[in-house]
């Protein structure tokens, strides 16, 4: 019997009823509550290892939304609070999104009772953890509160661009930065600044492309009281803010002609004008700036100013994207699984070979990101009993589907997939979710079922 107390939060009584039966065996308390709105009063009175919060309250509501709602109200009273969700079968995209909010793990409905021990013996002693080592808790992980530290840039084919950057960097030069949407344009124009003698002065990124017409100039410029309506003060614009420092132009490709003029004028004369004065001002900035567009053939279009592009590619980075860089794919999904090993609490400890050769096959159309992202969320699933050896393998992984140019390899496999996924759906509504009936009538052990259902999200 483990000394710690639990609160169980559920709207339906059987599952209360059930779960307290099952968790007192092993833990020295357990409350348990239907009514969520109690739960403020709950936690100012009493002081709870671990916290299990369903995440629908009405019936019929399958939203989460009410689950999100009270998991962030738990962690603004108690950041410290390890929450634990319940979620339904079909539910795994949310308790992934809940993950990402700050709890610390879910169990799926109806539950094992050894998986439901484990996930909670878990908890508490991650509990125990932190408040023996004052570690931050989950909600100030999320935030990132206690992370101050630049972002490291992995992998060989980036060390090149990472020369350039020392050598160009503490010079005035300015440099556009040319790749694919999450290849690192953003990590690189930052790493531009740190290692320049501007980096204690401001970084300041704005995404140009989404900057509305009537938007971009006060935005960028800065605007007087009175210049349009909403405008009830003097406002300094981005490169104003950024004086001393480094302003970074992302999707500068996507500029209007009217827009390219405006900034080519700031960028020929040093100065800028806040909308509705006639006072221009100096300003001291390094340009970067950025986009995925061919700004070449958009030049030979007529669609971008030669100009402009003269003015801002003193110095041009190409980042290769993640498919021309296989030797890299192993370096950061392992980076990226230490990251979210440890900000998940679990114990994964590599990338099989087998799924590393996997994802050298892949296209990886969301580059980086898209890595980052299918780690992070392969992370969050893989529970111990699902990962042979505590090694990722290639069915805890989801490759996008809407990957056009895959390689035939993968997308033979993506059709197999297709199938194996409505089949277990099919199985899975005839007998209403139950696992051991699934199983058996698809030929597979429950553990090669739950590994189906995590890896298709059902
Ligand atoms: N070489 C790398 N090492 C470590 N992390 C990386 C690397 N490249 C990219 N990342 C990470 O991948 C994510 C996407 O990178 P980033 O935002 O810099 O890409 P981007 O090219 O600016 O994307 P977009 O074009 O969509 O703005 C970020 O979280 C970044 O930290």
């Amino acid at each position: 019997m483990q000394d710690a107390k639990l609160l169980l939060v559920d709207d339906d009584p059987d599952v209360l009823l059930a779960a307290r039966l099952l968790l007192k065996r092993h833990f020295g308390a357990v409350d348990i509550e239907k009514n969520p709105e109690k739960l403020p009063f709950l936690l100012n009175n009493n002081r709870y290892d671990a916290i299990v919060l369903d995440m629908n309250f009405q019936r019929d509501v399958s939203s989460g939304r009410e689950g999100f709602a009270w998991l962030d109200r738990i962690l603004d009273i108690d950041p410290t609070a390890r929450v634990i969700l319940f979620t339904a079968y079909g539910d795994v995209e949310m308790a992934v999104r809940a993950m990402k909010a700050g709890a610390v793990d879910f169990v799926l409905k109806p539950w094992q009772n050894d998986k439901f021990l484990e996930t909670i013996r878990g908890a508490v002693e991650g509990k125990k953890e932190a408040k023996e080592s004052n570690e931050a808790t989950p909600k100030e992980k999320q935030s990132g509160k206690t992370n101050g530290k630049q972002t490291s840039i992995i992998g060989s084919a980036m060390r090149p661009i990472l020369e350039t950057v020392e050598q160009v960097a503490p010079t005035d030069a300015n440099v556009l930065i040319l790749g694919e949407n999450g290849t690192g344009k953003d990590l690189i124009a930052r790493a531009i600044h740190e290692n320049s003698d501007r980096r204690d002065k401001p970084f300041v990124s704005v995404d140009v492309g989404a900057l509305t017409e009537s938007l971009f100039e006060s935005e960028l410029f800065g605007h007087v009281k009175g210049a349009f309506t909403d405008a009830r003060d003097d406002r300094a614009g981005r490169f104003e803010e950024a004086n001393g420092g480094t302003i970074f132009l992302d999707e500068i490709g996507n500029l209007s002609a009217s827009q390219q003029a405006r900034l080519l004028t700031v960028l020929q004369q040093r100065q800028v004008t806040r909308v509705g004065s006639n006072k221009a001002r100096s300003i001291d900035v390094r340009l970067v700036c950025a986009t995925n567009a061919d700004l070449n053939q958009r030049v030979a279009e007529r669609q971008f100013r030669q100009d402009l592009l003269y003015r801002i590619n003193t110095i041009e980075l190409n980042l290769p994207p993640l498919r021309e860089r296989p030797a890299d794919i192993g370096p950061l999904a392992e980076h990226f699984l230490k990251k979210y090993a440890k900000q998940y609490n679990r114990s994964v400890l590599g990338v099989s070979p087998a799924l590393l050769a996997e994802m050298k096959q892949y296209r990886w159309p969301g580059n980086v990101r898209e890595l980052q992202h299918a780690v992070e969320r392969a992370v969050i699933l893989a529970r111990p009993e699902l990962t042979q050896s505590n090694m990722l393998e290639p069915d805890n992984f989801v490759f996008r589907k809407d990957s056009s140019a895959t390689s035939s390899p993968v997308s033979e496999t993506m059709q197999l997939e297709d199938m194996e996924r409505h089949l277990i759906q099919q199985a899975m509504q005839k007998h209403r979710g139950s696992i051991t009936d699934v199983a058996r009538e698809l030929g597979v052990s429950r553990q090669a079922l739950y590994r189906r259902l995590e890896k298709f999200g059902l």
